[in-house]
């Protein structure tokens, strides 16, 4: 398990820029040697970064397969659909990417979309093991959650589902699916986005460590697989022992 990589630049413009490039980086590499890129993307800045760089990106999108961290259980019609947001922010300039998104299906329960959810990730990562992603883009909250993983919910310690729905979501909306860690910590990559101010007392307390049980974004910890953090230099005005890259 390597140590976090930890980049720091001037401006939420200039994370969002970087996230952008890495994320290029790694689909490129991983279509090269494998002919895929099998990627999981999140809500929040997450979105609006991803959606604000890509589409201009030289790749070839037909190799790519869109999964989502987590997801709201809510209508494609709700502002805060997450599939909504990419398909309007990057679906609708990239075309061919139309069929290579993989929404979480709504019209079921939650129960069934997380076992549905599993079998869409089957069906591009086949077999009985731990999925493997080529990369997770995440963001965490002001409480250190990331996916719909948040402290203390009994969801952290789940080892058996690999995609979970969850009903007391304490952000809203309640009702959610989500990765859970097997699946997160078995990714190749794993990078987060996080700027601003109000994100500089946690992320001292998830990069650096503290006291009591660690936060679910600090479990962010890939066996054979890499964390970067990019952040602008508010949100990582409080650290004080990480090396900045
Ligand atoms: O599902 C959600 O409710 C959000 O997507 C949420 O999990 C978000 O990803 C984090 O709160 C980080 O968001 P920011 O990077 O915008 O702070």
């Amino acid at each position: 398990m390597a140590a976090a990589v930890v980049k720091v630049l001037e401006s939420e413009a200039a994370v969002a820029q970087k996230l952008c490039e890495i994320v290029i980086e790694k689909a490129n590499a991983a279509i090269n040697d494998r002919g895929v890129f099998v990627v999981g993307v999140s809500g929040g800045s997450a979105a609006k970064f991803l959606c604000s760089g890509l589409p201009s990106a030289t790749t070839d999108w037909t190799k790519w397969r869109i999964f989502f961290c987590d997801e709201r259980y809510v209508p494609y019609s709700d502002p805060e659909c997450t599939y909504t947001i990419f398909k309007d922010g990057l679906v609708s300039k990239v075309p061919a990417l139309a069929n290579l998104i993989y929404p979480i299906n709504t019209d079921i329960t939650v129960e069934e979309a997380a076992e549905d959810y599993l079998k869409k990730i089957r069906s591009v990562l086949p077999g009985n093991d731990i999925p493997r992603f080529d990369l997770l883009v995440l963001g965490m909250g002001p409480d250190g959650h990331t996916c719909s993983l948040f402290p203390g919910h009994p969801l952290l310690k789940e080892t058996s589902k690999f995609v979970a729905p969850i009903k007391d979501s304490p952000k809203p909306p309640p009702s959610r699916v989500t990765l859970t860690f097997p699946v997160i910590n078995n990714a190749a990559c794993a990078v987060f986005a996080s700027c601003g101010a109000g994100k500089a007392d946690i992320l001292q307390r998830v990069l650096e460590g503290g006291d009591g049980d660690p936060l679910p974004a600090a479990m962010v910890r890939p066996t054979d697989g890499q964390v970067i953090w990019i952040l602008d230099s508010a949100a990582a005005a409080k650290l004080k022992n990480v090396q900045k890259l």
